[in-house]
Parts: structure tokens; sequence; C-alpha cells
């Protein structure tokens, strides 16, 4: 346990500010990105626990090339051999492109300069930077220096590295700059740096302009005062040293107060040329100045920091993992929640942001104007860094309803109506206040799914729409003014209810009002339409239409209807806009009806006032000898209920053979012509055994010559039709039994096919019955009428 002391002041002393008149950084603003150095190699890689590897460093640098830097402080090479062999190694395999400039950094110590130089022989542009401390704690403690021996280390050493970069330009053709530190800048006088520049920049000799400048490169080793402390340190040292035009003025923030980034911008202010910093930050203690954050911060600006972090990812996992440190959640521009807004409001000014900014942009597009970024608490697009949205809005209990309908917009295109949003967010409120924990985009568009029976199968409800019609009947009594006559729509479609097909009908003024009347005659479940939107998902061909209703229960009140407290939202999608609709209401319905018994089908057939499908099977058992296989039975008992319905719900035994002998053309002579028959067929067997069908086929009351070969014969037959028409016809069941008995006997066929074709969504799929003393023929019946009953696209007419 520590003691924090009551009065610091009697421990800690504080910054000495500088008397600094009329310093001009706090009204300037940023025009153009610094000169940048990437320390990452040397400050980065001295302050770490295992300093990296040859390999390491070597993608290191890579990675420092790629981004744009040219200026790499690459080591410290006479701290060790590992250092060396590396500056050796980047020259030996012309590492270093040509328009990047390598530095090394030395002591003010002669044989290490003498060493340095050895490791940068050959090498195209070296920057030589030499350090000396400069503070009162340095000259008395560690170096136990006058301010003149101070200067005199400086100089001497300054006036070596003249001497050795001389002698290796002309011996090795190296191009030399000199950058000089006065190391711990930040706690020197400012007057004493100004003066032991001077006299280093005297003793260099060779100061001249462009690349020929001097670099003063102004550490705030240790960070000891605030960021305007620091920028008018900087500001005094540019405006008092000599020959301001041939000094390149460098800085090198560190980051002890937490304050490197705004004290490296305000000291850019007040006149600084380059900045010496780390990826991410990296470097002695608290690190050196993170040049990511400060490009990015440029970047935002609207100024070009020549710097590429375009796939920021990749740069952070070569970092994270040379360096061995992770980068913080939160790290500006880096960290994995930087782009991540949690909380509702936060969420909800996204959302609106980006639907605004979205009809902006095609605005800006179409008047030829650039396209500006401009989101609320968001500075930066991630995308530009190579992120997705994914991660923009996540959802915990924090988060509000806006947030949770951008997560459903994007990755279900439902674009929800307000008050829907709010009735989703309730839902996700509860399971993430249940389970406290933050809700995966899965979690919550599973949650949608099953809270609106929406998305295939395996969420649907009690009641879902298998198929429908909507017919207009106009007003029997033509209006005598110019208003149109009042249509009336009638609903007609088949319903699964709790798993059985049920045909309904209902009446209305429009089909969403006519289903609900449907509902109410047949399924005892009286709902009114109380909001109901739409829009477009998609554009072109493959558009849909997406829906959204809400219903409350019915009462004699409309007043009360309106008002009602308790309401059930639904949606639906479909590329038709009324099943779109249609589907929406069965949603809505099967929320409001929870799990409440719903009323048993009525259907009379002979004395049996409840008959089910199996009952209607059974029946033909007996009338007809025939065992309808058990998926026709349900298409087979829609026609029952169909043809009931209009008899009060009754049908007699006879009514009912009639009906199938009817509705299959079964042993019965109804003179129907099929749009597919069969005139005469020839089988014959190819050598690797599969059939081949010739033969005259009637198609649409025209005789037609085909052949087709399959591996049976009815296959053989679907590839002969597949020469007369267009899409694909499959066989998904076939079913066949005998009839009779002796001579008499007798095949017949239960076929079920599957028409596909180009253009439209949806799959058909209608059964056909054949019957014949020969079993072949019997199948290719059943094929033939099967086909007959869909909407098959012949190659005439295509
Ligand atoms: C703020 C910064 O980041 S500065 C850079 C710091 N980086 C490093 O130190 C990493 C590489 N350093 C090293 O590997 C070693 O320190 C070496 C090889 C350079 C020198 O090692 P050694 O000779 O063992 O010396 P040591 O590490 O103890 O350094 C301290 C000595 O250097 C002197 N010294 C420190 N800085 C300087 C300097 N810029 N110029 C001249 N002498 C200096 C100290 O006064 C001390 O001298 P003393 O031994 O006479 O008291
Ligand atoms: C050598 C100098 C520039 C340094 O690293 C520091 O002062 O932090």
């Amino acid at each position: 346990m520590g003691c924090m002391l009551i009065d610091p002041s009697q421990k800690y002393k504080p910054y000495t500010p500088l008397k600094l008149d009329g310093r001009t950084w706090p009204t300037k603003t940023f025009t153009k990105a610094p000169i940048w150095l990437s320390t990452d190699l040397r400050d980065g890689n001295q302050a770490l626990a295992n300093p990296m590897t040859a390999d390491q460093k070597l993608t290191f640098f890579r990675l420092l090339v790629k981004c744009g830097f040219k200026e790499i402080e690459i080591a410290y090479p006479a701290a060790s051999d590992t250092d060396f062999s590396f500056v050796r190694y980047l020259i030996e395999h012309n590492e270093i492109p040509d328009d990047v400039w390598i530095q090394v950094l030395t002591p003010a110590r002669e044989e290490l300069i003498t060493r340095t130089f050895e490791a940068v022989a050959g090498a195209k542009h070296v920057i030589i930077h030499m350090y000396n401390a400069t503070c009162p704690m340095f000259r008395n403690v560690v170096f136990k220096n006058t301010e003149e021996q101070t200067i005199d280390l400086a100089v001497r050493h300054t006036i070596l590295v003249r001497e050795l970069t001389n002698q290796y330009g002309v011996s090795h053709g190296t191009t030399f700059r000199y950058e000089y530190s006065p190391e711990t800048f930040s706690q020197t006088e400012v007057q004493f740096s100004v003066a032991i520049c001077d006299a280093v920049k005297t003793a260099w000799g060779k100061a001249g302009t462009g690349n020929e400048r001097i670099i003063f490169n102004l550490p705030a080793t240790v960070e000891v005062g605030p960021p305007n402390h620091y920028a008018d340190q900087i500001e005094y040292f540019c405006t008092h040293i000599s020959e301001r035009e041939r000094i390149v003025v460098s800085l090198h923030p560190h980051n002890d107060r937490g304050t490197g980034i705004a004290a490296a911008e305000l000291a850019v202010l007040a006149g600084a040329d380059r900045i010496e910093g780390c990826l991410f930050g990296n470097g002695e203690r608290t690190g050196n100045v993170d040049i990511v954050n400060l490009a990015l911060n440029l970047y935002t600006q609207g100024i070009p920091p020549h710097l590429d972090f375009s796939d920021i990812q990749s740069v952070i996992d070569i970092v994270t993992k040379c360096n061995d440190i992770p980068i913080h959640p939160r790290h500006p521009y880096a960290g994995e929640l930087v782009f991540t807004a949690f909380s509702g409001s936060h969420q909800d000014a996204v959302k609106k942001g980006f639907e605004e900014q979205t009809e902006r942009h095609v605005r800006n597009l179409a008047n030829g104007e650039p396209q500006m970024w401009d989101m609320p608490y968001l500075p930066l697009d991630p995308a530009d860094l190579g992120c997705s949205y994914e991660a923009v809005i996540r959802v915990n209990s924090q988060s509000g309803k806006g947030g949770i309908a951008y997560l459903v917009k994007q990755h279900l295109h439902l674009d929800l109506p307000r008050k829907m949003q709010i009735a989703f967010y309730q839902v996700i409120q509860k399971i993430s206040d249940r389970e406290a924990r933050e809700m995966t985009v899965e979690d919550i568009t599973t949650a949608f799914r099953s809270t609106y029976y929406f998305g295939g199968p395996k969420y649907e409800g009690r009641l879902a729409l298998k198929s429908f019609s909507v017919t207009v009947e106009a007003s029997p009594e033509p209006l005598d003014t110019d208003e149109a006559p009042d249509e009336r729509r009638r609903f007609d479609g088949t319903v699964s209810v709790d798993g059985m097909l049920r045909v309904i009908r209902g009446d209305g003024n429009g089909p969403i009002s006519s289903l609900l009347d449907a509902i109410r005659t047949h399924l005892d479940i009286d709902l009114t339409l109380r909001e109901y939107s739409e829009h477009t998902i998609g554009v072109g061909e493959n558009a849909k239409a997406a829906s959204y209703i809400e219903l409350v229960a019915t009462t004699d009140n409309v007043k009360e209807t309106r008002s009602a407290s308790q309401s059930w939202w639904g949606v639906g999608v479909d590329s038709d806009i009324a099943a779109s609709g249609l589907r929406a209401v069965l949603s809505a319905v099967n929320s409001a009806i929870g799990d409440r018994p719903l009323p048993e089908l009525k259907l009379s057939v002979g004395f049996d006032s409840t008959m089910g499908q199996a009952d209607i099977a059974n029946a033909l058992v007996n009338s007809l000898k025939l065992q309808l296989p058990r998926r026709f039975q349900p298409s087979f008992f829609e026609v029952v209920q169909r043809a009931a319905r209009d008899s009060g719900g009754q049908i007699s035994y006879e009514n009912l053979a009639k009906l199938f002998q009817d509705t299959y053309g079964y042993e019965t002579e109804t003179g129907k012509q099929y749009r597919f028959e069969l005139q005469s067929f020839d089988f014959a067997k190819s050598i690797v055994g599969r059939r081949q069908i010739t033969a005259e086929l009637l198609v649409d009351g025209e005789v037609r010559s085909v052949s087709g070969e399959g591996n049976g014969p009815l296959s053989a037959a679907l590839a002969a039709l597949h020469t007369q028409i267009c899409g694909t016809l499959s066989i998904k069941e076939y079913i066949e039994h005998s009839v009779g008995e002796g001579a008499e006997v007798k095949a017949v066929s239960f076929v079920e096919l599957v028409y596909e074709v180009e253009g439209r969504t949806k799959k058909e799929s209608a059964w056909g019955v054949g019957d014949d003393s020969d079993i072949t023929a019997s199948g290719l019946q059943a094929v033939m009428k099967a086909a007959s009953s869909l909407n098959v696209v012949t190659s005439k007419n295509a």
C-alpha cells in the first residue's frame, strides 16, 4: 500500500513556466503534414522487455517502408551486435529504398561514433543522430559537467561526426545528414538548449538548405509539463536559434503525462517541422508519441498525412506481434472499440447520420460535389482504414431502439417503422437484461426472426400463407358520379394452420382487410389493421417488397381500436407486394394468438362433421380403392375444402369420389384435353442400360415428335418434354400401387412434379394421377397430367 501525500508540493515541484510574450502558436492551424521519423526500431525497440529479433526488425522495417515513411531510425548500432548486424543486413541486402533515409543513434562518445559509422558504411542516405543530455540534473548528477563542458562534449563529438561523414562520403559515396538532440530538452533551460545547438551548428559547419539542413531534435525525453509549455519551448527555440532556415526543428515527445499527442500538435503549431515517434505509441515508459494517431488526426482534418494506414489491421497485427504488446481496445483509431457505439443515443445518432449521409452523397454525386464525411460520433470513416461497419453498433443493456434498428437494417435489410423499432427494442431489452451480456448481431437477428415468425420454415408460426389469390369485384351498382367505382377484393387462399392446410376466404376493400376477414370468419381471430407501411429491398428484377403491419383487437368503437395499448407487429417480405402485406398480417396474427386454441375445421363428409385429411384419404380407399400417398393428401384435402366451402362445408361420399376423379382425370371421361398428352411412345434400351423414349406428344393440341433419354422411363419422358418447354421439370415424388385383381389388375401412379423457370422466383409443384394396365403407361400419364397442371412455358411461346 502506498502513501499519497496530503500536500504533494512537499515532494514534487511544478514545471517552471516560460515567459514567452507574444506567442503565436495558439491561433495557428494545421496546413500540412510534418516530416515523420519512425523510431520504432530504436526508441521503441530499446524499451521492450525482449527487444525485437533480426527477423522481427526486418518485418517491421518493411512495414514502415510500405506505410510511406521516408526517414526511419533503424538502430543504435553501437549498442549490440544484433543492432549492428541488422543495419549491415539492410544495406547489404538492398532493403533500403533510394528515397528512404536511415537514421542511426549514437551517444557523444568517440568509440561508439566510430562503430556507428562502420555500421552504415555503404548506405546511400544516412542521418547520423548524436545526443547528450543537457538539463541541470544530468549536468550535475549524471555527467558532473558544467554548462561549458556539456557544450564542449557536444561540439567535440560533432566535429568527429563531421570528419567521419566527410571520410565515408568519399569512400562510400554516402550522403549524410546530421541530427543533434539536446537530450532532456524539456527539462533544460531553453536558453541553454539554443546555445548548445548554435554551438553544434557552428561545429558542424555544413548546415545548408533543403536536404543540407541540420536537424535539431528537441525531445520531451520526460514529459514534465503540459503541452502548452512544450509548445512555448519550441516557439522560443524556433525564434531564437540562428539561421532558422538552415534547420529542421524536430520533436520527440514522450507521453509521461498522457499528453504526447497534444504536445506534438501544439509544438508543430509553434514552428516544428518534423516529428519522431512510434506506431501506436510504443517506447520508453508511457511510450513515444503515436505517429498513427498524429497522422490520422491530420487526415480527419482533410490534410494528407503522407502515410498510408488503409489496411490498419495488418499494421496492428505486425506491430503487436513484433512488440509483443497488445493495442488497448480504446486506442485512438486502432482499438477494437473505437468505432463502436453501445449507448442508445449514440447509436440513434449514428443510424440517422448514416441515413442522412447516404441521401446527401447521392445529391453530391449528382451535383459533382465532394461527398464529405459528416457523421455524429464518428470522426473518421472506418472504411478508410479497411474496417467494416460491422462493429460500429453493438448492443447491450445501454442500447436503444435506433441501434437495434440499424443492425436489423444492415443484416436483414428491413427498415422498421419507428413504432415497430420501439416494440422490438423492448424484446431485446428484456433479453439483454435477463442475460446481462452484450447482444450479438446473431442474437438480434434470431430474436427478430422468432418474434415476428420471419425468415423461412424454421421460424414459421402457427399460421403460414401457402397460396392465395386476390380477385377484384367491381361494385354491382355503378356510381353516378365521376368517382372510381367502389371495388371489393376477395382473398381466396390456403393457409397452414397448426400444420394443417386450410382453405379460407374473405372479403374486404383490399387484400389485407380481406385476409383479416377470412381469418375472422374461419379461425375466429378478430383483429383490425392500425398501421401499415412498406418499402422495397434491392433494385431491378430481384427487388422485393417489405411490409410492416400493426394489428389491434377489433372493438366496436373505432376510437378505442385506434388507441388500444396492446398491439402486435408483423413483417412480411415477398417479391409480390400483396403477398408481402399478407405475410406481414399473418406474422402479426401469430404473435396475437400466442398458443390459444383455434377453432377446428368443420368439414362434413358423409355423416362425419370434423374430417381431417387422413379421413378423406380413408374415404377414398373405400370408394376408389386408392391409397393416396402421404404427401399427396394435403393437396387433395385443399381441393376438398374448396369444394365443400361453397356448399356450407359439406360434401357427400359420392361427391368426394367424383371430385377426386374430376380433379385428376381418374377413371372418368371428362373430355378434357391436357396441355401435354402422350399419343404413342416406344422405349429402347441403350448399351449402357439407359432408357430412350421416342414419342408422339401433344403440346397444347399440336402433335410433336419427341425423344429423350434417362435412367428410367419417367426421366426419359421428362427429357423428351424438356425439348418442348422452357425451364426444368423434376420429379419430387413417385408412388404407384395396383388396383384390382387377376386380369383386371391395373397400376395407379401418383407423381409430384416441380417446375422452375428463369424469371420466376418461386418454384411451382403439382400432382398428377395416372392409371393403366401397363405400369409404364400409368406413370407417364401421371407425369403428363402433373405437367399440364403447372404453368409451364412451352418453347413456342417462350
Ligand atoms: C533517452 C534515450 O533514449 S537515449 C538512448 C538510450 N538508449 C540506450 O541506452 C540503448 C543502447 N545503450 C547501450 O547499449 C549502452 O548504454 C551502450 C553500449 C551505448 C554504452 O554502454 P556502457 O558503456 O556500458 O555505458 P552505460 O550503458 O552504463 O552508459 C552510461 C555511460 O554513458 C554516458 N553517457 C550517457 N549518455 C551519453 C551521451 N549521450 N554521450 C556521452 N556519454 C553518455 C554516461 O555518462 C555514463 O558514463 P560513465 O560510465 O562514464 O558514468
Ligand atoms: C536520444 C533522444 C532523442 C531520446 O530518445 C529521448 O530524449 O527520448
